[in-house]
């Protein structure tokens, strides 16, 4: 499967930082050669949103409800309603596709790896969805509105693959003493959300995959069960949670439904590796080859 990766963003912004270790040496970004390479991506991706306005058909949608984000920010900014400069546009653009991509199809990507790993689950996902839509030729986002046990499967493969594990750092805004230890002011912090997904303390048998768990647990994603993090918590929580899902069930339902999937050459489930890459956005480590066979829906 492909996934976008952002010019390699996520990558270079995320994950370890020697410069968090020295905080006080601005020069240490320079050393590690981690400043050019932020400068050449800016740049590149500067340009890529300044075409993209540049090219924007200007008003085209006649109801705000068909406006694009991109038509409501310039015309907000073309109206002067609010002071916008167009770095402020291209900031928005740009955290939308950040924000939106790669979590997303990484998400994808780790429900079908668990579901090969579990066909249990990967059949009762596919006799709901067969059901339930009984041979229709298109499905929609509404139809999955019951479909239950699909989003049981998307927020068990959310608990233990979170994208972001470490959410996004946080920092200290007064000294304070947290388990002992003393946090000085402006302190990075970071939350460990895949220590907090699979810790024993909430979660029975934590390493494996079992949507059931979610049935009868009133555990949302809002951030306000703290045992639960996909889309972390607080202020600066993901905006789009409801969206993120949206992405990932309606793609998943299409593929559960329209196709059978298996390993090549036969080989059993449980033989997929699931190693991991670690950065800012968790992915698969190595690429997954499945072998998919378009369901006949007229034999059954
Ligand atoms: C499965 C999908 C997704 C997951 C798991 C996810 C998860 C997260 C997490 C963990 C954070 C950091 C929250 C924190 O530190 O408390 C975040 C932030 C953010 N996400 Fe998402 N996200 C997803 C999809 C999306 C989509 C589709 C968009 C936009 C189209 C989006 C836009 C953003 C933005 C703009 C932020 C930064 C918010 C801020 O800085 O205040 N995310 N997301």
């Amino acid at each position: 499967m492909a996934y976008t990766t952002n010019f390699g963003t996520i990558s270079v912004s995320g994950g370890f930082d020697v410069a968090d270790v020295f905080p006080s040496k601005k020069i240490i970004h320079t050393l590690t050669g981690k400043r050019p390479k932020l400068e050449s991506i800016h740049k590149r991706l500067d340009k890529i949103l300044s075409d993209v306005i540049t090219e924007h058909p200007g008003q085209h949608a006649n109801t705000s409800d068909q406006e694009s984000l991109l038509d409501v920010l310039l015309r907000l900014q073309a109206s002067g309603e609010f002071k916008l400069s167009t770095k402020n546009v291209k900031a928005v653009t740009l955290d939308m596709f950040g924000g939106g991509t790669d979590t997303s199809s990484a998400t994808l990507e780790w429900a079908i790896s668990e579901l090969i790993k579990n066909p249990r689950v990967l059949k009762k996902a596919q006799a709901e969805l067969r059901d339930a839509l009984k041979g229709k030729e298109r499905i929609v986002e509404s139809d999955l509105h019951d479909l239950d046990y699909l989003k049981l499967i998307v927020r068990e493969t959310l608990r233990m693959h979170l994208p972001l594990p470490l959410l996004f750092p946080r920092e200290c805004r007064e000294a304070c003493k947290i388990g002992g230890y003393d946090i000085p002011l402006k302190t990075k912090l970071l939350v460990n959300g895949w220590a907090i997904n699979r810790d024993p303390a909430y979660w029975k048998d934590p390493d494996s995959f079992i949507p059931e768990r979610f049935s009868d647990n009133p555990t949302n994603v809002l951030g306000t069960e703290f045992e639960y993090l996909p889309f972390g918590a607080g202020r600066r929580m993901c905006p789009a949670a409801v969206l993120g899902i949206a992405n990932v069930e309606v793609p998943l339902a299409h593929m559960l439904y329209y196709f059978d999937w298996e390993l090549p050459n036969n080989k059993p489930g449980d033989e997929l590796d699931m190693d991991e890459v670690f950065g800012a956005s968790v992915q698969r480590k190595n690429e997954l080859y499945l072998v998919m066979k378009p369901y006949n829906f007229g034999k059954n």
